[in-house]
């Protein structure tokens, strides 16, 4: 199971390079990998757990975050409602591409945090507020699905993870609580 020990930091080389491609079928090693994130997201949405690991809750993960420079990704966007049972989005997302985005930008109105990013940055971080996303599953499947909202907006930050750029990446320097006109502030 990984740990924050396991987590790799700002500064880390690996978390500034666009990762390699993940080649199907999986191998083994890259099967306990996708499991491994996806379990880290499960662990540390949990309050008892997430605790008891002393962990940082987190509702994506991406290969980089964990040493490994390969085109995957967990994500696990809790539910929308309290009374919802399904989470808003659950998949390991594989060699993800966007393929379309809306003009309109999204972002959440608290800003956003990273597990590679020990200090708080505050600010809005622009993204496009619906994607329309293609990735392959772990069994190698490939889905075209469109994304709006928050799901969308945690794809973005770990898609961006897979190209080498971290969310403070697209925070205004000068106005960090200025967001592009008509960007849905929401969260
Ligand atoms: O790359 C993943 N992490 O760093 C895990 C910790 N951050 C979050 O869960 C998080 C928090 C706020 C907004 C977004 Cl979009 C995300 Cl993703
Ligand atoms: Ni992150």
């Amino acid at each position: 199971m990984f740990l924050m020990k396991d987590i790799t930091r700002d500064g880390n080389p690996v978390l500034r390079r666009y990762a390699d491609d993940v080649q199907f079928p999986l191998s083994k090693e890259d099967q306990q990998l996708a499991t491994d994130m996806m379990e880290y997201l499960e662990v540390s949405q949990d309050p008892e757990l997430c605790e008891k690991y002393g962990l940082r809750a987190g509702v994506g993960l991406a290969a980089p975050q964990v040493g490994v420079s390969k085109q995957m990704a967990a994500v696990l966007v809790p539910p929308a409602e309290e009374d919802d049972t399904e989470p808003e989005f659950k998949d390991v997302i594989i060699n993800p591409v966007i393929i379309s985005e809306s003009v309109q930008y999204g972002a959440l109105s608290e800003g956003e945090g990273c597990l590679s990013v020990d200090e708080d940055v505050p600010g809005y971080v622009p993204r496009h507020d619906r994607i329309t996303l293609r990735y392959q599953d772990v069994a190698g499947e490939t889905h075209t699905i469109r994304l709006k909202h928050y799901p969308a907006i945690v794809c973005q930050h770990e898609i961006d993870h897979l190209h080498g750029m971290l969310f403070y990446d697209h925070i205004n320097k000068e106005h960090p609580f200025e967001a592009p006109e008509d960007t849905i502030l929401f969260g």
